[in-house]
């Protein structure tokens, strides 16, 4: 299995000595290092340029104090941060993260996963990531909206549609990033359209947006599925979570034919065997915002709610882990390849421990990393911020035709890649090098940036 080439071991070992305790950025990068020893086998140059060094390290971390008044009049304290990692496409793009367990580390991680990503997606865009330890749950609107308009007072002197575009995440939907375009605009006197993606369609948004990252995760599933000559038709599939990326997903699978039997938030997980029903799952999380329990209990006879186990011991064809990283262990992958498994892809930011991708790879089955799996979000809002600089507004077909073309075209350029390297089928391979390679070309043209 590979590990890290010893000529770029120096560099992990800077990488953990400077960024100490940030456990999920070693990983991320310790994850893309191991894929790198056939590259600069054949670019000994990008060694010498200190191409993969410049890479590890972010061109600028923000880090603020966000202050706010609660309901009840009291003072309340949250961190923000805003970490800028590579703008050698682009302007820097990624979404913010509003949820507890937020801390740099994991911004980091999110920062140099996104600037692959982004690369991949062919487009002109950078890599950066932000949010904050806020935790929404439980908070009113009001607080929501004194929250977000004191995360920007800070941010916007960091934001601009040429410097750094920022979307959603966890935690981060439609009405949050409302509130925080309202407060750009009223700082800056400025309508920049482009400085925010994940908009609402009546300020700008586009369409497809909120449904891109599922429905781009469910186009990459159905490439790796067509390299086999089969589809979803007729399978039974997992998704975890039940926030943006999860619904989408599950939408899209039944629009292909599949039928998703289970999904999950943070308290436990629904098992559904008539398949999930959309219009419910949408009622109870986006409308009335409950826990996904609600769903079990409205919907009676068939749903089965749970608390205990895990959501990779249901058998099911494809598995799409769509909630938060490292939620599929290497016990999960080996219960899901015992039950036969056939397609894992991933949804959200790095959820498979690398435990788990060595046994995926170990038998076979197909696997979508995330970089590529759930580049279509992204993407999508780099053709928000299209229709955005030309004044103009696509159609829903039009918007996810091009999404749909984006992600073909991904899938097609990891499989070439990892053939190129000799390691047929190995996408997450394929992924790393492809978008390496597009940012490492980019900073060479650069000098030394
Ligand atoms: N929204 C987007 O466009 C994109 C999101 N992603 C990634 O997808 C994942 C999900 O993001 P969204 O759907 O946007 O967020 P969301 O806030 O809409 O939903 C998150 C879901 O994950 C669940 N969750 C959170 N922590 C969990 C835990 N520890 N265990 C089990 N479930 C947990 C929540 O209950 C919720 O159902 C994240 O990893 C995010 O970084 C990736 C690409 C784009
Ligand atoms: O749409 C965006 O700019 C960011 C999406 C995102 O945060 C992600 O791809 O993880």
């Amino acid at each position: 299995m590979p590990k890290i080439d010893e000529k770029l071991l120096p560099v992990f070992e800077d990488v953990l000595r400077r960024n100490a305790g940030e456990v999920e950025f070693h990983q991320a990068v310790e994850e893309v290092l191991e894929s790198l020893g056939c590259v600069i086998a054949k670019h000994p140059d990008y060694m010498s340029r200190a191409l993969i060094e410049r890479l590890c390290e972010p061109e600028r971390q923000i880090i603020f104090r966000v202050p706010w008044i609660d309901d009840k009049g009291r003072f309340r304290i949250n961190r923000g941060f805003r970490v800028q990692f590579n703008s050698a496409l682009g302007p820097y793009k990624g979404g913010l993260r509003f949820h507890p367990s937020v801390n740099v580390g994991i911004i980091k991680f999110l920062g140099f996963e996104q600037t692959f990503k982004n690369a991949l997606t062919g487009l002109p865009i950078g890599g950066g990531k932000g949010g904050s330890d806020f935790n929404p749950r439980g908070r009113s609107d009001a607080e929501i909206m004194r929250f977000c308009q004191s995360f920007m007072t800070e941010l916007y002197r960091h934001l601009g549609e040429y410097t750094d575009v920022p979307a959603g995440d966890i935690g981060c939907g439609a009405r949050e990033i409302g509130y925080l375009f309202g407060q750009y605009k009223r700082l800056t006197n400025r309508y920049e359209a482009g400085v925010l993606t994940g908009k609402g369609l009546t300020y700008g948004g586009s369409r497809a947006r909120t449904e891109a990252t599922g429905y781009g995760a469910t186009y990459f599933v159905d490439s790796m599925l067509r390299t086999k000559g089969t589809s979803f038709d007729g399978r039974r599939a997992v998704v975890s979570g039940s926030g943006n990326v999860a619904i989408y997903a599950i939408e899209k699978i039944h629009e292909f034919g599949g039928k998703v039997i289970a999904c999950s938030d943070s308290s436990g997980f629904v098992v559904d065997d008539n398949g999930i029903d959309l219009d419910l799952l949408k009622e109870t999380k986006l409308v009335r915002r409950e826990r996904i329990s609600a769903y079990a209990e409205a919907k009676g006879a068939g749903a089965v709610y749970s608390e205990k186990g895990s959501i990779w011991d249901v058998p099911c064809d494809v598995a799409i882990p769509s909630a938060t990283q490292n939620e599929l262990t290497g016990k999960d992958a080996k219960s899901l390849v015992d039950n036969g498994v056939i397609a894992v892809a991933e949804g959200a930011n790095m959820p498979s421990t690398p435990d788990a991708i060595r046994l995926f790879h170990e038998a076979g089955i197909l696997f979508g990393p995330a970089k590529a799996a759930n580049a279509g979000g992204v993407a999508t809002s780099a053709l928000e911020m299209q229709q955005n600089a030309s004044r103009d507004s696509w159609t829903f077909d039009e918007t996810e035709a091009r999404l749909a073309a984006i992600m073909r075209r991904i899938h097609d350029r990891c499989a070439e890649t990892a053939d190129e390297y000799g390691a047929p089928g190995n996408y997450a391979l394929g992924a790393n090098i492809t978008g390496f390679v597009r940012v490492a070309e980019a900073m060479q043209a650069l000098g030394v940036i």
